[in-house]
């Protein structure tokens, strides 16, 4: 069988993607996957190096963008519609997934058109206005958590949890003890392309850390154009730290993690509540309709996470919280317990049966 997987454009919306994609390959031997996103997105640079076809297509968005951006927004979906039909035409797959991000609407409503089998994915609490409306048109909505329920169809909805690549589940199964170095080992990093507000944050604290400067492993992930500015930060400090603009295997990093320090993306969540890890959450305050703070909120009420808000962020509030919780081992474990007791990790498997079902 054939699957095309479109969407992408971040880490969040195509990591779930690849998920789904190993699944469905390790069923059969002839089974195949095509994805589909845009040239500017991450997926051009992460699929081809583990070894995906991708194809690329045209789109943009239009929300919240004045008269002439949307109007190129529109024209580039336009164009992307058409490209999802040649596409379907050419490759002709048994179904279609989309996963958000630009290139998911035109190739979900082009299957509509040509009667392709058609799923969308949501991997947060509230969707945005694309899935909304994909939603309408969708054989099945997948969704990651209850709370998104009630803005899809209903009867055509399916809580699945949010998938996760073979990656992050070997790491969960394999329960490697701690990469223990007797340093208290922290990782940080800004979700799919790095957080500036994060970057300069935790620069700031470095002076306020200077008493744990022996004790503390840090691992922080800059994204692109922070990289330079964040590791003079490093240096000036006189601080070692790994600090790089992605990180390629983060089941590795978060195995070595004693504490996380990141944004509340919805992926970013599976994983490390998967993994069991004590995160304190710097949810994205932008984000449409404050999701991600939404998001960082269903963990808190379990105690399975902590949490600081941006405009409660400086240097010096950072490093007390890393400081308070360095030294209390005990709330960590406690906190990444229920952490792990939140974590769904059959979210691949259920999603790639309920398709399954709709073969022809
Ligand atoms: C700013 C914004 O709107 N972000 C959205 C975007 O976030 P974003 O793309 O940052 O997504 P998430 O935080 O959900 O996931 C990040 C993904 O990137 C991976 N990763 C990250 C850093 C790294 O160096 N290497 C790496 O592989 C993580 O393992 C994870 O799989 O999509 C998410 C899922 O729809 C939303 O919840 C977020 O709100």
């Amino acid at each position: 069988m054939k699957l095309v997987i479109a969407g992408g454009g971040t880490g969040g919306h195509l990591f779930p993607g690849i998920a789904v994609a190993e699944e469905f390959l390790a069923r059969d031997a002839s089974n195949e996957v095509l994805f589909v996103g845009t040239e500017r997105g991450i997926e051009a640079r992460v699929l081809p190096r583990l070894g995906y076809r991708l194809e690329l297509i045209s789109a943009a968005g239009v929300r919240g963008k004045s008269g002439i951006a949307q109007m190129v927004g529109l024209a580039k979906f336009m164009h992307g519609y058409s490209q999802s039909r040649q596409l379907l035409k050419s490759y002709r797959p048994d179904l279609v997934l989309g996963v958000g991000g630009y290139a998911s609407a035109p190739m979900v409503l082009a299957a509509r058109g040509m009667q392709v089998r058609r799923f969308i994915h949501e991997q947060n609490a509230i969707p945005g206005m694309t899935n909304k409306i994909l939603s309408r048109v969708a054989e099945k909505t997948f969704i990651s958590l209850e709370e998104a329920r009630k803005f899809f169809p209903e009867g055509k909805t399916l809580l699945t949890g949010n998938p996760l690549r073979r990656q992050i589940l070997d790491e969960v199964v394999a329960e490697r003890p701690a990469a223990a170095d007797g340093r208290f080992s922290l990782l940080v990093f800004g979700g799919s392309q790095g957080a500036r507000s994060i970057n300069r944050a935790l620069v700031a604290a470095l002076p306020h850390l200077d008493a744990l400067r022996e004790r503390l492993a840090i691992t922080h992930q800059t994204g692109e154009s922070d990289l330079a500015e964040v590791r003079e930060g490093y240096e000036k400090a006189g601080f070692p730290a790994e600090v790089v603009p992605f990180i390629d295997n983060m089941s590795d990093a978060y195995h070595r993690a004693d504490l996380v320090v990141c944004r509340a993306g919805a992926t970013t969540i599976a994983e490390v509540t998967a993994c069991g890890k004590a995160c304190l959450f710097i949810p994205f305050p932008h984000a449409t309709d404050d999701h991600q703070r939404r998001n960082a909120e269903a963990l808190l009420k379990e105690g399975a996470c902590f949490m600081l808000l941006e405009h409660e962020l400086t240097g010096e509030r950072l490093a007390q919280e890393i400081i308070g919780l360095v030294g209390n081992r005990e709330k960590l474990a406690e906190t990444g317990r229920n952490a792990r007791n939140l974590a769904r990790l059959d979210a691949a498997k259920v999603i790639v049966d309920e398709m399954l079902k709709y073969r022809d």
